[in-house]
């Protein structure tokens, strides 16, 4: 199933490349590993809502990113450790300058920092010719973050382990009505919480496709993050609300654009919102495929 571009999935410039977004339609957690990482069983289906990230290859091997986001040390923005990982992994001897258009809220559930990381190495292995494969690649994502890797892969995926084994997924790529709550969720604060379920039963893809979609952090982020709960209660209305990996973002599904327009157009002004569509294969890939 192939999705018409949307105008979110333009990009605004034509050396731009993008970095979408992704939906986690269920989120269970089975157990904990003994480094403190979950084991998940996740669906991931991509958004054509991005960051748009472009990059100015240097010869004398500096990392520079223009703009630093708010409250990010440069050298700890995920572009940054993304771009030194390739280097060092590769020996390669150029640098690079990026910059990055954020659209993505950051801790919202939403993998836009784990997208800018996946998209620094997808673009760089290209303008730096490294040549590295996808396994390599996704080798490289997996220590910036456990979204990372599906991001290279750039195919809606059934995942397991902290996210990293991935299986391809064809899903039905319906339209979505965000909701972007006024606070920002910290991924690591709900996976230590004292309450956090963590021994959910193994579920199959097969009871994902029969409607199971379940969020196991979803009890515990909207107790502790009262604007979280405004919009879940908010999109009650509509269906009900979903929670994308640890918030802050809910979503809900809507069969076409219309009704999804029709819904956001009844959001209270004092809540962020967007529409897009789902998509089972990232405009990355597009991108990467438009190079060569
Ligand atoms: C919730 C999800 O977004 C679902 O897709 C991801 O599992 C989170 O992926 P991420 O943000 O890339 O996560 P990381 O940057 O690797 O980890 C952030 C923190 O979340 C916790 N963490 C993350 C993933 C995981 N499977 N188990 C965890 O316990 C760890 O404490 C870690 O310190
Ligand atoms: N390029 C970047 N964009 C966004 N956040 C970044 C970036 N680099 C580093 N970060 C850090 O990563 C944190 C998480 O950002 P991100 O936007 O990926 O959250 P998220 O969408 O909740 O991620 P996930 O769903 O993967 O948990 C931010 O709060 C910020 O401190």
């Amino acid at each position: 199933m192939t999705a018409p571009v949307s105008p979110d999935a333009t990009p605004p410039q034509p050396q731009a490349w993008p970095a979408p977004a992704k939906l986690n339609l269920m989120l269970r957690i089975i157990g904990r590993r003994p480094d403190g990482y979950h084991e998940l069983q996740t669906v991931f289906q991509f958004i054509d809502r991005c960051d748009w990230l472009w990059f100015s290859v240097r010869d004398d091997g500096q990392l520079r990113l223009q703009e630093p986001l708010p409250g990010v040390a440069t050298e700890e923005d995920l572009t940054m450790r993304a771009a030194l990982a390739l280097q060092q992994a590769t020996g390669c001897p150029l640098g690079v300058e990026i910059r990055c258009q954020k659209h993505l809220p950051m801790g919202g559930g939403l993998g836009g920092g784990s997208s800018d990381a996946a998209t620094t190495l997808v673009a760089l292995n290209h303008l730096w010719k490294t040549g590295l494969d996808e396994d390599a690649l996704a080798a490289l994502a997996l220590p910036l973050g456990a979204d990372v890797p599906v991001f290279i892969r750039g195919r809606a995926a059934w995942g397991e382990g902290v996210g990293e084994r991935l299986t391809p997924v064809d899903l039905p790529e319906p339209w979505y009505l965000v909701l972007s709550p006024p606070c920002s969720v910290s991924t690591r604060e709900v996976f230590s919480h004292p309450e956090l379920t963590r021994d959910s039963s193994p579920a199959t893809l097969a009871d994902f496709i029969a409607g199971a979609s379940p969020n196991d952090c979803f009890d515990v982020v909207r107790r502790t993050y009262p604007p979280v709960a405004t919009a879940l209660t908010w999109l009650d209305g509509w269906g009900g609300g979903r929670l994308t990996g640890t918030g802050a973002c809910v979503f809900a599904v809507f069969e076409n654009e219309k009704l999804a327009r029709e819904a956001q157009a009844h959001c209270p002004t004092s809540m962020r919102s967007f529409v897009a569509r789902g998509l089972n294969q990232s405009p990355l890939l597009a991108r990467v495929h438009q190079c060569a």
